[in-house]
């Protein structure tokens, strides 16, 4: 699997976008766990994610559970919120957010915030990876690629829809654009805000951060987590999937068209003075991992 891979969009005359970064030594970061209903596996999420490096908060955002998920967070040592009633998965992550913006120290770097799903159990430490290259400067998001996952019974519709958005919005194709397991900067985050609703997170902040000239990379992790299967529930929960992810896209389809015609009508350069974003100007992948190729039939 390759063990890095990294996109940079940014538009040819801006320079590097600024950005003030402390001593990596020093650099705290936030796990922000949304959870809904996941008394199973908390706990041990909560236990596992506590172990990464520079992690010195762990806040689960209880989603409007209806079993005991919060009272067994708190007792694995996490910072619990909760949602009186369920708000999806984006709503739960900006709650994080907002409530780390809180604990972080006034004219003190922000935190990094780490999001990691609450059904990793033990494996949540091996999101880790994640941190470094957004550390290191060398990226502002980082994202995991999880290795195959058993039981998962998929068929790459929703996964399909994500990666061809993206790909035509930023010139970027990512391997797993749902992935939820990411690391990213305060000003990425900010970047991404409103968040796209619901399943539709990841593919809408990809794309945002993207777009707005912030770097992205991919770190293979070595994550399990509680895969959708192909009995009626499953099903049902991609066609969620589905629906939040094509809502995402339009929304910034629209956006984008939005920001032309005004342009347009009032003879003003593109937002904050940078020209149009270009392809995606820079690459590094090592080691990348084979994607299944469609059999062509010769008849
Ligand atoms: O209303 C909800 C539903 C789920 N969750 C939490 O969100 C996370 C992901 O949910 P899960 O049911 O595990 O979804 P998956 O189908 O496994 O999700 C995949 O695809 C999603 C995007 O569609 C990504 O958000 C996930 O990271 C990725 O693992 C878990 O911690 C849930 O507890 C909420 O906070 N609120
Ligand atoms: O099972 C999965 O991997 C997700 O629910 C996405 O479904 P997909 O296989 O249609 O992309």
């Amino acid at each position: 699997m390759n063990p890095l891979r990294v996109i940079r969009r940014r538009a040819p005359d801006t320079g590097p976008i600024p950005v003030q970064r402390p001593d990596p030594d020093n650099q705290r970061v936030a796990a922000v766990i949304p959870a809904k209903d996941e008394a199973e596996r908390i706990a041990a999420t909560v236990r596992a994610v506590r172990a990464i490096p520079h992690v010195d908060l762990v806040l689960v955002v209880d989603d409007g559970s209806e079993d005991d998920t919060q009272h067994l967070a708190r007792g694995a040592g996490a910072v619990v919120v909760r949602h009186s009633h369920n708000r999806g998965k984006a709503s739960a992550m900006e709650t994080g957010a907002a409530v780390v913006a809180m604990r972080d120290v006034e004219a003190g770097p922000a935190r990094l915030l780490l999001f990691v799903d609450a059904d990793l159990g033990a494996t949540a430490v091996n999101a880790a990876p994640l941190v470094p290259p957004v550390l290191a400067g060398k990226a502002d998001l980082s994202i995991a690629v999880l290795p195959k996952q058993s039981g998962a019974a998929g068929r790459g519709i929703v996964t399909g829809l994500a990666r061809r958005a993206i790909q035509r919005a930023t010139g970027w194709a990512p391997t797993q654009p749902l992935s939820g397991q990411r690391c990213m900067t305060r000003a990425a985050f900010d970047a991404s805000t409103p968040l796209a609703h619901g399943w539709g997170v990841e593919t809408g902040m990809t794309m945002d951060v993207l777009l707005q000239g912030f770097a992205v990379v991919e770190v293979p992790c070595d994550l399990r987590h509680r895969a959708s299967g192909s009995d009626l529930a499953g099903q049902l929960h991609r066609a969620g999937q589905y629906r939040d992810v094509a809502m995402a896209v339009a929304a910034r389809k629209f956006r984008h068209y939005k920001q032309k015609v005004t342009r347009e009508t009032s003879g003003e350069p593109a937002e904050d003075g940078r020209s149009p974003a270009p392809p995606a100007e820079r690459a590094i992948t090592e080691n990348p991992q084979p994607r299944k190729r469609r059999r062509r039939s010769r008849n």
